[in-house]
């Protein structure tokens, strides 16, 4: 019997079909995806409820993915491939590492826990406890937000506290935005955030106040550098660059932002770079891309409006 890689179909946590890139092994379908460049893949398993990361593959018999257990499994695998189809259409990034790394995604970690992240080498999601959240894989912009850390990782390597880790969260937010590619959503983890309540949200770039963001210098969050204080408030503050970005996609659109901004998380920004650096950065990006035009401007003027000078 010949192992080969094959197309399957699954339903996702909210109820969509979406065509799967499988692999058929020993009779048994599995979340395994090998059509990506260089034959990068993309491997989803579960925790079943546990901790065991990764855990064990996601298979099926039929290579119809359609069991209710099996919903996370099947966004964490196609929101992983759009999220790698990005990278390597828009910045020919091959994988968050550029070299065709594995992307690992645990789906089921742990029971009802709301909550989702990188864990310095794979994707790990809860299920959500159904009131807070659901499922948080069955969100695009989560499944982007996480992928971009590893991108980040791999570039900037922005540490995870203060300012610098407040451009690291704001880094993630930005592209899991640009990602789903919609000019009207302008909001994290809607997919799956409080399935009780319509329209709400984790957070949104286009008004970080609504969720206790601030969206102006004046307005910093000083926060402990500790785990309690979410060292310095990262998940807080990084509402001030998240407007920024707001206004400067607003004006020239996410495809010019998304290179601006993918050119100075991989070729200017370091580990210690705080707001400043951010605009320093994304100024000389939009300069090296468009010269001094309204791409700059664009970057002036959505700094300036957030009060990084
Ligand atoms: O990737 C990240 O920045 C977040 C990683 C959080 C985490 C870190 C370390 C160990 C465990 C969990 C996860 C996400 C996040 O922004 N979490 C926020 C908000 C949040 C989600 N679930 C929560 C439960 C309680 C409190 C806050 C939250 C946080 O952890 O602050 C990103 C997109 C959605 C979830
Ligand atoms: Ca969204
Ligand atoms: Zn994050």
């Amino acid at each position: 019997r010949y192992d080969e890689p094959t197309i399957g179909s699954g339903v996702g946590v909210n109820g969509q079909t979406k065509s799967l890139n499988t692999y058929l092994s020993n009779g048994n379908y599995y979340l395994y995806d090998t059509t990506k460049a260089m034959n990068n893949q993309i491997r989803t398993y579960t925790s079943n409820n546990g901790t065991y990361l990764p855990g064990n593959y996601m298979t099926d018999t039929n290579n119809n993915f359609n069991a209710s257990d099996q919903a996370a499994g099947v966004d964490a695998h196609y929101y992983a491939g759009l999220t790698y189809d990005y990278f390597y259409n828009n910045h020919n990034r091959n994988s968050f590492d550029g070299n065709g790394a594995t992307i690992a995604s645990t789906v089921h970690y742990q029971s009802n826990y709301n909550n989702a992240f990188w864990n310095g080498s794979q994707m790990v999601y809860g299920d959500g406890d159904g009131r807070t959240f659901i499922e948080l894989s069955g969100a695009l912009d989560i499944v982007a937000h996480e992928i971009t850390h590893a991108v980040t990782t791999y570039s900037a390597d922005l540490a995870y506290h203060n300012q610098s880790g407040a451009l690291n969260e704001s880094f993630s937010d930005v592209f899991a935005i640009i990602v789903e590619g919609d000019t009207n959503d302008w909001l994290l983890g809607e997919d799956v955030y409080t399935p009780g309540i319509y329209g709400d949200a984790l957070r949104s770039m286009s008004n970080p106040e609504q969720y206790n963001q601030p969206a102006h210098m004046d307005d910093y969050y000083h926060s402990p550098d500790t785990k309690d204080g979410d060292w310095g408030g990262v998940h807080t503050n990084s509402g001030i660059p998240n407007k920024a970005f707001y206004h400067v996609a607003s004006d020239i659109g996410f495809e010019k932002s998304g290179d601006i901004y993918y050119k100075a998380l991989t070729q200017y920004l370091t580990s210690t770079s705080d707001f400043e650096d951010a605009r320093v950065a994304l100024e000389q990006s939009a300069i090296d891309l468009y010269g001094s035009g309204s791409e700059l401007q664009a970057i002036k003027n959505g700094f300036d409006l957030v009060g990084i000078g």
